[in-house]
């Protein structure tokens, strides 16, 4: 057979899941051998990647994260539109069989789909319920807000909680989709969608105030800075932190790796600012077709899109991971089986995404983002070390963080 080969970036329960898609197709057919590889977290991948692809050595799939897709967009060399693949293989292939806010993510200024969606998440609110009731708290009722989200650490705390609140993607929960459930931009022309001259704008009053808060709440212990990138996710599965802000796609590993009840809720906001809640923006990662390899294994590949895009295997996806249904068939399907009401949270995710958007909350797709969030990490870690005072960090995330844009503007214009 042949063999088609597909970086990612899943570990845990989410590699057992992405292993078995790959397997569930190889046995569907004889022609194609879909071959996964670990290649670490979605930054060591994309630039284990771009090292492969110099050498002639890319896989043929790459997964990427949100973060990669403006660098995606601009690699016009390194890439093949998901949808020219689809077309060269004879496989149909429907953009608008996609949910909106996940194909226009993925979709270039030109209008054309560039990558296949595949696992797409959005930053949800999950707690340790059994934790809640050990504080004397109701377990089925969630802070919504962020004043009672420290109302909650406080008393988690006083009843010997020595990590009440945590976050994963600092970025991603805290300033970008911050921002959107807001309905403040995070960098401007609508959050760099419309333009590769957009630069960021994350030190409003309003995200001063959260830092802050998030500042004030570190001091107290009320808040305890895991680490970047996901690393904190498996503090609240191991029942060490009691409530994470972090991917809905965390839902399938507490589901099978925590031995404590969970809940999983709205993204908090604060309810005196106009306009909050509006709509939270999309990450988890999609599938990107690398250039320069033979007719038949881009056919294996359309074959694995098709096989992974149909409504039952796309709805399963779904609800085993906690990554959101891509395509409208897959969320009908799930919502018609009643999965939604017999798990209760479970479309929060969905909730937060399907809301009305405006050019400040459609999503956010910026150049060199993959360096700007780790810019953001540094600045915001000397926060939580009671170095940087907020809106000094914040200033300085915007400083730095703009010369990566115009850099990328510079090398990107035609
Ligand atoms: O944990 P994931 O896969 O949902 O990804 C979260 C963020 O979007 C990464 O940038």
């Amino acid at each position: 057979a042949t063999e088609v080969q597909w970086w990612h970036s899943m570990g845990g329960a989410l590699g057992e899941w992405v292993n078995d898609l790959a397997k569930e197709f190889n046995a569907s057919q004889t022609e194609y051998t879909i071959v996964p590889t670990f290649k670490g977290s979605y930054d060591e991948s994309m630039t284990a990647a771009i090292a492969a692809f110099r050498s002639g050595n890319a896989p043929h799939i790459l997964q990427v994260f949100e973060v990669g897709t403006a660098t995606m967009m601009a690699s016009k060399g390194a890439i093949v539109p998901v949808g020219k693949v689809m077309a060269d293989a004879g496989e149909k292939f429907d953009a608008k069989a996609y949910v909106p806010a996940v194909a226009g993510y993925y979709t270039a200024p030109n209008g054309q789909m560039l990558s296949m969606p595949f696992n797409s998440s959005t930053p949800v609110f999950h707690y340790n319920k059994d934790a809640f009731k050990a504080a004397g708290m109701d377990p089925e009722k969630p802070p919504t807000t962020w004043p009672e989200v420290a109302l909650a650490a406080g008393k988690l705390k006083a009843a010997g909680h020595k990590c009440p609140f945590t976050t994963s993607w600092i970025s991603w929960t805290q300033l970008e989709s911050f921002s959107a459930w807001h309905n403040t931009e995070f960098a401007t022309k609508g959050n760099g969608m419309r333009g590769m001259d957009a630069r960021l704008s994350f030190n409003t009053p309003l995200h001063v105030r959260h830092i802050e808060n998030l500042a004030n709440m570190a001091k107290t212990g009320l808040f305890v800075y895991k680490g970047r990138g996901n690393a904190a996710d498996a503090t609240f599965v191991s029942g060490e932190c009691a409530m994470i802000t972090g991917s809905s796609g965390l839902y399938g590993n507490v589901k099978r790796n925590s031995k404590f009840a969970s809940g999983t809720s709205t993204l908090p906001y604060y309810p005196d600012a106009p306009g909050a809640p509006q709509n939270t923006v999309i990450g988890g990662a999609s599938l990107w077709v690398m250039s320069g390899k033979k007719a038949d294994e881009y056919k294996g590949v359309a074959k694995f899109f098709t096989y992974i895009g149909k409504p039952e295997v796309a709805a399963a996806s779904h609800q085993r991971t906690g990554y959101l249904p891509v395509t409208l068939a897959s969320f009908k399907l799930t919502d018609d089986s009643g999965y939604y009401k017999k798990n209760p949270g479970t479309d929060v995710a969905v909730n937060q995404m399907i809301r009305k958007t405006t050019d400040k909350s459609r999503g956010i797709r910026l150049g060199n983002f993959v360096q700007i969030r780790t810019i953001i990490d540094e600045e915001l870690e000397g926060v939580w070390s009671g170095k940087t005072a907020p809106k000094a960090a914040l200033d300085a995330a915007i400083k730095r963080g703009n010369e990566q844009l115009a850099r990328f503007e510079k090398a990107n214009k035609r």
